[in-house]
Formats: structure tokens, sequence, C-alpha cells
């Protein structure tokens, strides 16, 4: 069943199409894998579905629901949330405190109660931290609750932000590099991480990623995008012979490397 509708979307910046009417969709529980050499348009792809960007053409559904341009505050209240390529960790807060932020984004929450400190709202900032506490727990850090941010390794910030996106109890996530930055051991963790995500939990997800055997190991399906436009769509097993990829990582704007990870 569809969960994400991409149709026919687009921007332009200053003449140049960054991305060019892409359409793809992804059913409920995959994990779908944006690829495509530097430049070809994969963050800014992931700026207009999450709503950093609006798009200048196209349309973007969930759950059918036409959610094109909605701001991430919203989208997140549809079930949509995100990580960043940069890291936007509160780094003067504790571990467990990032995640409650995460909480926070889903709860009604009115003033009144909390100028004056009710009851209420001590109780729903304890059902925030047990929450929170489990969401550690599925990430691999709860031990590392009360730590402060700051003096986390870079692979358990990376889990950090994975467990902040999940506590806006999203249907689907969309995570931009998890693996970026992170040495071999991380980046098994942060893949069998996502795999649980999407295989035991249910939660749909969307990657860019360029750590290829990582793309290729736990994708159900990826898109390929060369120029902005998409170029092939497929399983793993599609797309790494399919020539067009093959030709888009050799091009003077891919590299062999990249193309050898195919
Ligand atoms: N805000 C912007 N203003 C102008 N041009 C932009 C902007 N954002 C992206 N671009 C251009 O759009 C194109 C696509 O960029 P984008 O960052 O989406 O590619 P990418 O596939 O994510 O690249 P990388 O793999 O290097 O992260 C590039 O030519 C880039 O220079």
């Amino acid at each position: 069943m569809t969960l994400l509708q991409v149709d026919k979307i687009g921007i332009e910046f200053g003449g140049l199409k960054a991305v060019d009417e892409v359409s793809f969709t992804v059913d409920k529980g995959q994990i779908v894998s944006i690829i495509g050499p530097n430049g070809a348009g994969k963050t800014t792809l992931f700026n207009l579905i999450s709503g950093v960007y609006k798009p200048s053409v196209g349309e973007v559904y969930l759950n059918g629901r036409d959610v094109t341009g909605l701001e991430p505050n919203e989208l997140a209240k549809y079930g949509l949330s995100r990580t960043f390529q940069n890291l936007q960790i509160f780094f003067r807060m504790t571990v467990i405190e990032n995640v409650m932020v995460g909480c926070h984004l889903r709860e009604k929450r009115f003033p009144f109660p909390h100028l004056f400190s009710l009851p209420s709202v001590e109780r729903q900032n304890n059902q925030s931290r047990a929450k929170a506490m489990q969401l550690l727990e599925r990430v691999g850090l709860a031990e590392k609750a009360d730590e402060m941010a700051d003096s986390m390794s870079y692979g358990a910030l990376k889990r950090l932000e994975i467990a902040r996106a999940l506590a806006a109890e999203s249907e689907i996530i969309l995570l931009d590099e998890p693996a970026a930055g992170c040495n071999p051991i991380e980046t098994e963790e942060i893949d069998n991480l996502i795999h649980d995500i999407a295989h035991k939990d249910g939660i749909t997800v969307l990657l860019v990623e360029h750590d290829m055997k990582l793309v290729m190991k736990i994708s159900d399906k990826i898109v390929v995008l060369d120029y902005g436009k998409k170029l092939v769509e497929g399983t793993a097993e599609q797309v790494r012979k399919h020539p067009d990829v093959i030709a888009a990582y050799l091009g003077d704007h891919g590299s062999k490397e990249a193309a050898r990870a195919v």
C-alpha cells in the first residue's frame, strides 16, 4: 500500500533545475533509498518532500492526502519527520532531553498549565520521559540517557538523531545520510537499526546515503537521480546492473570509486 507518493515534483535555482519532475512511490514498511552522483539533486528532493523548500511544480501525497509545501512541523503531525545531513543535536542538553524535544512535537501543549506548573504538566513530562527512554533503548543508547549530548561519539549522535525523529511517532522517517562520517562499526549499527525500524517496527524509511554497501544491502527500492532527473528506479540488483547508472557514476560528475561501489 502506497504511503508516500511524489508526483512530478521540481524546483529551479536561478534557472538550474535542481529537481526536475521526479516521481516515485514508497510503500508502507519499505526502505527506499535515493542515490546519485554529487549534485544530482538528492538533498534538494529531500528538502522538497520534508517541507524545507516549496516545490515550484508537482505534488507530494502522504496517505493519499496532498501535503505539498506544508511546513516541517505540520508534516510531523501528519506522520513524516526527518533527520539532517549535519547533526541537529542540542549539545548542551542531555541525550534523553534531545529525544524529549521530538516527543513534544506531537503533544498538545497549552500555556496555562505550564505557567502554574500544574500536575498535568508533570504527568505529561513523565510520559515523554518514559517514551524517550523506550526510544533510547531502541537505538541502543539507554545507558547514556542522562549524559550530555556533547560527550557522545559521532556514531551515537547519529543514532540519537534517529531516536528524536522516531519520537514524533512518524509513519515515515526521512534519513539524510545517516551513516555519513561513521566508521565501519558505526555504519553497521546504523544499518541494523534502519533494518529493524522498517522490518520490526513497521516504520517506513526514505533514505539519502552515499554508502553504497549500506544502500544495496538494506533497500527494498532504489531511486537513482542524475542532473535532477530520475534516471532509474528498481531493486539493488536492477540498479547495479543498469548501464545508465554505471555511466552516470563514471561520468565526469561521478567518481570512479563510487561507480565501483555500485
Ligand atoms: N539553495 C540552493 N541554491 C542554489 N543552488 C542550489 C541550492 N541547493 C542546491 N543547489 C544546486 O542544486 C543541485 C543539486 O544539489 P543537491 O545538494 O540537491 O545535490 P545532492 O545530490 O544532494 O549532492 P551531494 O551528493 O553532493 O550532497 C546542485 O547543482 C546544487 O549546486
